[in-house]
C-alpha cells in the first residue's frame, strides 16, 4: 500500500518494528552522554561513566557492553509485537538485521553501528512523505541505512522521501548549554569539547521522536540550538503543508513518554504539569494520567546496566486505532487505567525498556495509518 500516515492514532495498516539483532555495546563518548544527560543522570549512573575518583589516572571507560542474555530477550519480546500486530491485521516489516557491530568512520570521528532498534527515532512519516531527521548520537548514524530496504518499497509506491542535512558532529556541533544548565557533576566529565579542523558551529540536530503528529498540525520540542535549527528546517521544508508547535525544553529530546494522543480529544500523559506546558487547544482535550510506575515491574539490574529511560517509559504506548492500544503487559496498572478509560488493551510484554531505550512507540514506525489525513484537530 502506499505510504499514508499523519497522525498517531488512526487504524494501523502498516508498520514498522525495530529490530535489536547484534546489539552489543554502548559508546561513552561525548554525544551519548549529552542525549542521555537527563535520564541517566537521574538515576544516578553519571558518576560510573568515568573512572572512580579513587582511580583518576586510568582511562576513561569508552564503551559499555550489554549483556547478551538482556539482548536475547528484548528480541524475543519484540517478536510477540510481532505476532500481536500481525494478529491485529497490521503488515509488519522490518528493518535489515545488523549483520555485526560493523567500526566505521567520518573524517572527524569514529564510532560502531548500532541495530535498528528506536526507528522512531530517526524518521517520521509526515503523511505521504518519509522525512529522516539528523542523528544525535554518533553511533546512530548509519543507523536507517538498515531501513532502506523498506523506505525503498513506499518510494517504489510513490512515497516522496526527504533527508535533513547530515551533521559533520564534530564536539563543537553541539549546543551543550542545555546539559551544562542542569548544573550537575556529569558536565566535569562530558564538557571537554575537542577543536577539530571540521568545526562548522552548531548544526542541526533534532530526532522524529521529538515530534508528534496530530494531523496537520505537528508538536515539536526544542530544548538545544541543535533542535531549534532541525525544526527551522522542518518549517520551511513542509512550508503550506504543515503547522508546526514549538515548545521550547518541554523535554530534553523525545517526548514520547510525557504525551501521547490516544485519539482526537484524548491525551495520555505523564502529569499535569507536563499538560499545563501544551499549546493551548491540546490543553482543552481530556486527559488520561499515567500510574506512578511501579518499580517492581521492572527487573533488577547490576551497577554495569546503563539506565537509559526514565521510570514513565511504559506510557510510550502504540495505538493501532482509536479504541486500541498496545500496552506493556508488565505495567498492569497501566492497562487498568485505559481499560477504565474504555480501551481495548492488546498485551505484549517489554522486558528492558529501560536498558533499549524504548516502549512501543519508540519501537514502531506507523507507515500506513487508514483513512488518516491533514485534517485540524487542534482548531
Ligand atoms: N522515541 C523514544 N526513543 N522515546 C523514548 C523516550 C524516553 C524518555 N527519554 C524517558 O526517559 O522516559
Amino acid at each position: 500500500m502506499s505510504l499514508n500516515s499523519y497522525d498517531e492514532w488512526s487504524p494501523l495498516a502498516e508498520v514498522v518494528v525495530g529490530s535489536g539483532a547484534r546489539f552489543e555495546a554502548h559508546e561513552l563518548e561525548l554525544s551519548f552522554k549529552l542525549f542521555f544527560h537527563d535520564v541517566a543522570y537521574a538515576a544516578f549512573y553519571y558518576p560510573s561513566y568515568g573512572p572512580a575518583a579513587d582511580d583518576a589516572a586510568s582511562e576513561p571507560e569508552s564503551s559499555r557492553q550489554l549483556k547478551r542474555r538482556y539482548v536475547d530477550e528484548l528480541n524475543e519480546d519484540l517478536e510477540e509485537l510481532v505476532t500481536v500486530l500481525r494478529e491485529y491485521g497490521a503488515l509488519v516489516h522490518r528493518p535489515l538485521p545488523l549483520p555485526a557491530p560493523a567500526p566505521f568512520s567520518t573524517p572527524s570521528w569514529q564510532a560502531h553501528c548500532v541495530p535498528a532498534l528506536n526507528i522512531r527515532d530517526q524518521a517520521i512519516i509526515m503523511g505521504e512523505e518519509i522525512l529522516e531527521t539528523p542523528p544525535q548520537v554518533r553511533a546512530r548514524y548509519f543507523e536507517n541505512d538498515l531501513l532502506k530496504p523498506v523506505f525503498y518499497r513506499y518510494f517504489h509506491a510513490g512515497a516522496k522521501w526527504s533527508v535533513m542535512p547530515r551533521p559533520v558532529m564534530t564536539d563543537r556541533s553541539f549546543d551543550t548549554s542545555y546539559v551544562s544548565g542542569q548544573k550537575t557533576p556529569a558536565m566535569q566529565e562530558i564538557a571537554h569539547p575537542q577543536a577539530s579542523p571540521y568545526d562548522t558551529g552548531f548544526e542541526m540536530m533534532i530526532d522524529a521522536a521529538q515530534c508528534l503528529r496530530f494531523g496537520r498540525d505537528i508538536l515539536v520540542n526544542a530544548a538545544t540550538e541543535n533542535h531549534v535549527l532541525g525544526a527551522r528546517w522542518m518549517q520551511r521544508h513542509f512550508e503550506g503543508r504543515f503547522r508546526f508547535h514549538l515548545m521550547h525544553r518541554f523535554a530534553d529530546n523525545h517526548i514520547d513518554s510525557l504525551v501521547l494522543p490516544l485519539r482526537p480529544g484524548t491525551l495520555l500523559l505523564r502529569n499535569p504539569l507536563v499538560a499545563e506546558s501544551l499549546p493551548e487547544p491540546l490543553r482543552r482535550w481530556d486527559r488520561i494520567y499515567a500510574p506512578e510506575p511501579d518499580d517492581n515491574s521492572f527487573p533488577q539490574y547490576e551497577d554495569d546496566d546503563l539506565l537509559l529511560t526514565s521510570r514513565y517509559i511504559d506510557m510510550n504506548v502504540l495505538s493501532v486505532d482509536e479504541n486500541t492500544v498496545v500496552v506493556n503487559s508488565l505495567c498492569p496498572e497501566l492497562i487498568r487505567t485505559l481499560e477504565r478509560h474504555r480501551f481495548t488493551v492488546l498485551p505484549v510484554q517489554h522486558r528492558h525498556r529501560r536498558l533499549f531505550g524504548g516502549g512501543f512507540h519508540c519501537f514502531t514506525l506507523d507507515t500506513v495509518r487508514r483513512d488518516s489525513g491533514p485534517c485540524d484537530y487542534l482548531e
